[in-house]
């Protein structure tokens, strides 16, 4: 079976709100791809398609070339991570585990293997109603794990962890990916995604915004910038407005110089006494690249920005 999924043409509507309108995508496998987009996007309504939890109006989501509701043994072929809260409070993790194992017809080995890669071991006896929500997220991973898939995907999953759980997801999403499965994680927050994902899709009021690789993105909004450090930054920017560079400051003491050549910035501050203590190629953040992806997409921005007009 292919390692994949694929959304066509996909259109979603409940009652006046257009969820999904049109969306197309695809999630290959052995990298981590980013969904974005602001709250109300639709990212859970595409995941709840793809996971056949909601029939779409038009168009198709497949799993491996197949669609959700066709394949026999579902845990086999996609594993999802969509709302770590659905586990019976009185029930025992390795109990919930097992019993989704079973119906599955997977071994009994296989529950505490995923135990095991998840770090439960110590609270796998124990009712998961009084889990803490890192440990909810992990149980829902190890049951998303369960049928060794080829595919998953991850709605939210950093959504209230700390930073160790934050850390932990981060490189579990990436060696999944490193061991050829497709990974498909949803966030609101693109700079969540900026150490994880390899590659995005962009959405904005159900609607594909770009599906593009992070490396792009961010060498497309870095462009030829220039990072300046100086503790005469008003001065500075002064100086290099004049002489026709757009400026932006970025802290007390930083500031991002378009449109100037490096020498040029240094020769200026140079020739004007100014002094500083780094210029350098400016790297763009994913969410000043996110910015820039739709700042001219009125009507997505404000999508993105409620009350914005
Ligand atoms: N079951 C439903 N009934 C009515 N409207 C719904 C339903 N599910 C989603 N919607 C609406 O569809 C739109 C898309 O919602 P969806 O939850 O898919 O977005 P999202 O990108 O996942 O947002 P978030 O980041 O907040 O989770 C929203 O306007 C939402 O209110």
């Amino acid at each position: 079976m292919d390692a994949d999924i694929e959304v066509r043409d996909l259109r979603k509507r409940y009652g006046s709100t257009l969820a999904v309108d049109g969306l197309s995508f695809t999630v290959p496998p052995g990298r981590v791809t980013g969904f974005v987009g602001p709250n109300g996007a639709g990212k859970s309504t595409t995941m709840r398609i793809i996971l056949g939890l909601d029939a779409p109006d038009e168009g198709v989501a497949l799993v491996g070339g197949r669609q959700y509701r066709s394949l026999r043994t579902p845990l086999r072929h996609v594993g999802a991570l969509l709302d770590a809260a659905a586990v019976h409070p009185s029930r025992r993790a390795a109990d919930h585990l097992l019993w989704m194992a079973q119906a599955s017809g997977l071994p009994r080995r296989r529950v505490d293997e995923v135990i095991g890669l998840v770090g439960l071991e110590s609270a796998a006896g124990r009712p998961a109603g009084g889990f803490s929500l890192g440990m909810r997220q992990r149980l829902g991973i190890a049951a998303a794990l369960l049928g060794d898939p080829p595919v998953l995907m991850f709605d939210e999953p950093v959504n209230g962890l700390d930073p160790d759980g934050i850390r932990w997801i981060r490189e579990l999403l990436r060696s999944l990916a490193a061991e050829g499965r497709a990974v498909l994680v949803s966030s609101h927050l693109m700079g969540e995604l900026e150490d994880t994902a390899d590659h995005l899709v962009v959405i904005g009021r159900g609607r594909l915004v770009t599906e593009t690789s992070v490396g792009a993105l961010l060498a497309a909004a870095s462009g030829g910038r220039v990072a300046l450090r100086t503790s005469h930054r008003t001065e500075a920017m002064t100086v290099l407005a004049g002489a026709g560079a757009t400026v932006a400051a970025t802290g007390r003491e930083t500031v991002t110089v378009g449109g100037l050549p490096t020498e040029r910035v240094i020769a200026l501050l140079s020739d004007h006494g100014l002094p500083f203590s780094e210029v350098s190629a400016h790297r763009a953040s994913l969410e000043e690249a996110y910015m820039e992806l739709t700042r001219d997409a009125g009507e997505f921005t404000a999508a993105a920005v409620p009350g914005a007009s």
